[in-house]
């Protein structure tokens, strides 16, 4: 079967080469130091940073897609999102009122200016945006860092639920490993530029 990301050789400022394949419907945990390369990974994967290597989605390589369109399929959560519109409601184009729900969101609040909504706002909006494009990959760069613990599990689900549902492969990088056991079938760590198994698997 053709995973739904493989990643050969990647290298990029120091880290790699990295290679590794993730199944549909998979959620693969990446953890290490702080510094050690996790987001740049994610963005060379999402086709943000030049970068070593060959990154493939579904079999079809990064280079053979136009790189707007590879990033509504290979969909980035920045651990800080951008907002380029005054109201949050200007970057959704069909608004899903239950996911919102689901997340502890009122949908009221996409006519608020963005400046008024709290950081934990701001992620969980990030993240209903994203999944507006029906993703194959989700790649999470620490989604629920600004979270308490019950929107942490609101974000937790909605992401099993949408994996689960579609079959989108997700890469979750976070810090806290009890975490990442819980989300991710797998869990890797980056480290002075390799990667390796973090134990854990299920
Ligand atoms: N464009 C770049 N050119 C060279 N080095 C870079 C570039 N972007 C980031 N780096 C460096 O690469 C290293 C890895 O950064 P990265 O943001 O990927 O770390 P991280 O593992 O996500 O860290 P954290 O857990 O603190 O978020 C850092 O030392 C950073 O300064």
């Amino acid at each position: 079967m053709t995973p739904r990301l493989r990643v050969d050789g990647l290298c990029i400022h120091g880290v790699g080469p990295v290679s590794m394949d993730v199944d549909a419907g998979i959620c693969v945990g990446l953890s290490g130091p702080s510094g050690s390369g996790k987001t740049l990974f994610l963005r060379a994967i999402a086709d943000m940073e030049p970068h070593g290597g060959a990154v493939y989605l579904d079999g079809t390589e990064q280079r053979q897609i136009h790189a707007p369109e590879w990033r509504r399929q290979v969909a980035l959560l920045p651990a800080e999102s951008l907002w380029w519109f005054d109201t949050a409601g200007e970057h959704f184009s069909r608004p899903d009122a239950d996911r919102f729900h689901r997340l502890g969101l009122d949908p009221g609040m996409l006519t608020w200016p963005v400046s008024r909504l709290s950081s934990g706002e701001r992620q969980r909006l990030a993240l209903l945006r994203l999944l507006e494009n029906d993703p194959g990959l989700l790649l999470l760069d620490e989604p629920t860092a600004n979270l308490d613990p019950d929107n942490t599990t609101r974000v937790e689900k909605l992401v099993a639920g949408y994996r689960e549902a579609t079959g989108a492969a997700v890469l979750w990088v976070g810090h806290r490993r009890e975490q990442l056991h819980r989300v991710a079938s797998r869990v890797v760590c980056i480290s002075g530029g390799r990667i390796g198994n973090d134990g854990g698997d299920r």
